[in-house]
């Protein structure tokens, strides 16, 4: 390094050295800053990449596993809780881009439990309106002449967990069959189907084991159940609202 810029030991000065400094750039489009990591794959990635792989990567899930045929009435089960919601809002942007040709519907069933259902119910309904999508109310009250909160005074809160969880799943095919859907989706995301095989394998339930992470179940019965979030993390579902606060 010559002695006219004062500089005799060969470093770069510091203020050259911020301007040669790559910015890291999102790694998808290679133009824009990253906003986050991917909890998936751990890459760096822009808002607008983020909002378009994860939508894309539930549109190949669909595509690949032939969920649905043009035509049909699918009904999502709507519990106003994240999961669902972020489902309802994705599955009906895709069947508009996509022409999937499906009809969809919301459906919520109602467990009568005072102060948790009955505010996410107010979610749903506003779900209904923001997305266009009809919304059918089915509650335990209706269809069993009991509100989860009377069954809880009866019996107390011993075991009611299982109690609820079976009368959900009767009561999704129940409410299934009045809007005669021809499937029924969930929000069961990649983080619960993990849950569901560690279960089952600390029961020891081999047969549940091998069925557990089937994207489609109940096929010989009257109306299958699909999950299109198998592979979906949980964190990427959390994320996604946030960064589409607009929409949802
Ligand atoms: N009351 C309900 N009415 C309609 N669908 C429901 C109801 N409860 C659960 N489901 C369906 O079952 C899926 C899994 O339910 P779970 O109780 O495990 O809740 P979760 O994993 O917290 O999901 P979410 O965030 O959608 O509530 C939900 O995503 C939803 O599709």
């Amino acid at each position: 390094m010559s002695r006219e810029n004062g500089n005799d030991n060969n470093e770069t000065p510091p203020s050259s050295q911020k301007t040669t400094t790559k910015k890291q750039l999102c790694c998808r489009c290679n133009q824009r800053r990253p906003a986050l990591k991917r909890p998936k794959t751990l890459e760096q990635i822009c808002k607008e990449c983020f909002y378009e792989v994860f939508e894309e990567e539930i549109h190949c899930v669909i595509v690949e596993n032939r969920l649905f045929k043009a035509g049909e009435r699918i009904a999502i089960g709507a519990s106003g809780g994240k999961d669902s919601t972020v489902l309802a809002y994705v599955l009906s942007e895709l069947n508009r881009r996509h022409s999937y040709g499906l009809d969809l519907f919301l459906l919520s069933i109602d467990e009568g439990i005072t102060g948790y259902r009955d505010d996410s119910l107010e979610t749903v309904k506003r779900n209904e309106i923001q997305y266009g999508l009809p919304l059918k109310v089915v509650s335990y009250k209706d269809l069993y002449g009991w509100t989860m909160d009377e069954i809880v005074k009866m019996i107390g809160l011993k075991n009611n967990c299982t109690f609820c969880g079976v009368f959900r799943r009767q009561a999704l095919d129940r409410g299934a069959a009045l809007l005669k859907v021809d499937k029924l989706v969930t929000g069961h995301n990649a983080d619960d189907i993990a849950e569901t095989v560690l279960l089952n394998i600390l029961r020891g339930d081999i047969a549940r084991l091998g069925r557990c992470t089937a994207i489609t179940t109940g096929e010989d019965g009257p109306i299958p159940r699909c999950k299109p979030f198998k592979y979906t993390y949980e964190k990427e579902i959390v994320i996604y609202p946030c960064n589409l606060n607009s929409h949802l």
